[in-house]
């Protein structure tokens, strides 16, 4: 994959926040039209990581091109679309009013709103309060908010979190139907057991991206059957990769 077939091409990205290193150095790809997982434990650098994707994050070092324009160019303003776990939602106004006013303020046509609602699976609610809102329905509610836009790439930061199994899985459904369109989807999760829903995972730890694969090719690599052992194996791999040499690693121990 070349850097302009690529929805996402990331070289040398270095990002700190205050005075910590959060990600050192970090080069990644992600292909179009997928649903890619970004996975790894609370605090390894996920949110950081996909706010210098969208151009909210000052950077240190790096280049991040998306679809093909360098990360927060003006002309991107309308082919991402960004979820954050903080829903921007207006709680006194009802689902539908909610929509035609953020169609308003991001130039996005009011047109839409209907079809927003109906593929967010929101029409039963479409007249309540946001404040009335249960949990997956608010979190379906901020996906529609950054649909308005017709995004060619969606960056959503913890979309399932607090969610039940399944409400979790219909929003996965949701995330597969808009990849099927053409939508790419960078989607972030500390949970587990979503990995096997995306096209492609990304996992990441301290910082570092220590895997970027099928799930497919990701369990068959570490001759595992599930993404948290395959993500386990991996650190071990890279823990024993960064120990001394046996002997005086065993030296060390035995004078401790
Ligand atoms: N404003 C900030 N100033 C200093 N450090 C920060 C700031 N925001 C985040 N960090 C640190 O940067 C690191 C990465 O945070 P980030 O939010 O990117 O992780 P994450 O993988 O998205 O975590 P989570 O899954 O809990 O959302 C963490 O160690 C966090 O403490």
């Amino acid at each position: 994959m070349d850097d302009s077939s690529a929805a996402v091409a990331i070289a040398g990205l270095q990002v700190k926040r205050g005075k910590a290193l959060v990600l050192p150095h970090l080069d990644l790809q992600v292909p179009r039209g997928e649903v890619v997982g970004l996975l790894g434990p609370s605090g390894c650098g996920k949110s950081t990581l996909m706010r210098s994707i969208v151009g909210t994050q000052i950077i240190s070092a790096g280049e991040i091109t998306v679809l093909g324009e360098p990360a927060g160019s003006v002309g991107l303003r309308h082919r991402v679309g960004y979820m954050t776990q903080e829903a921007s939602i207006y709680d006194d106004i009802t689902v539908k009013t909610n929509l035609s006013y953020f169609a308003k303020i991001l130039g996005a046509s009011p047109s839409q709103v209907p079809d927003i609602i109906e593929r967010t699976d929101l029409g039963s609610v479409a007249d309540s309060m946001a404040r009335d809102l249960s949990g997956g329905q608010r979190s379906r509610l901020s996906l529609g908010i950054a649909l308005l836009r017709n995004p060619e790439l969606l960056v959503l930061d913890e979309p399932t979190v607090g969610l039940d199994p399944v409400l979790r899985v219909s929003l996965w459904e949701l995330f597969t139907d808009l990849a099927a369109g053409g939508v790419t989807l960078l989607v972030s999760s500390h949970v587990m057991d979503e990995a096997t829903r995306c096209g492609r995972l990304i996992l990441m730890r301290e910082g570092r991206i220590i895997a970027s694969d099928t799930p497919a090719d990701l369990l068959e690599r570490t001759g595992t059957s599930t993404a948290e052992n395959a993500f386990l194996a991996l650190i071990q791999g890279t823990d024993e990769a960064k120990l001394p040499p046996a002997g005086k690693h065993r030296a060390t121990g035995a004078t401790a």
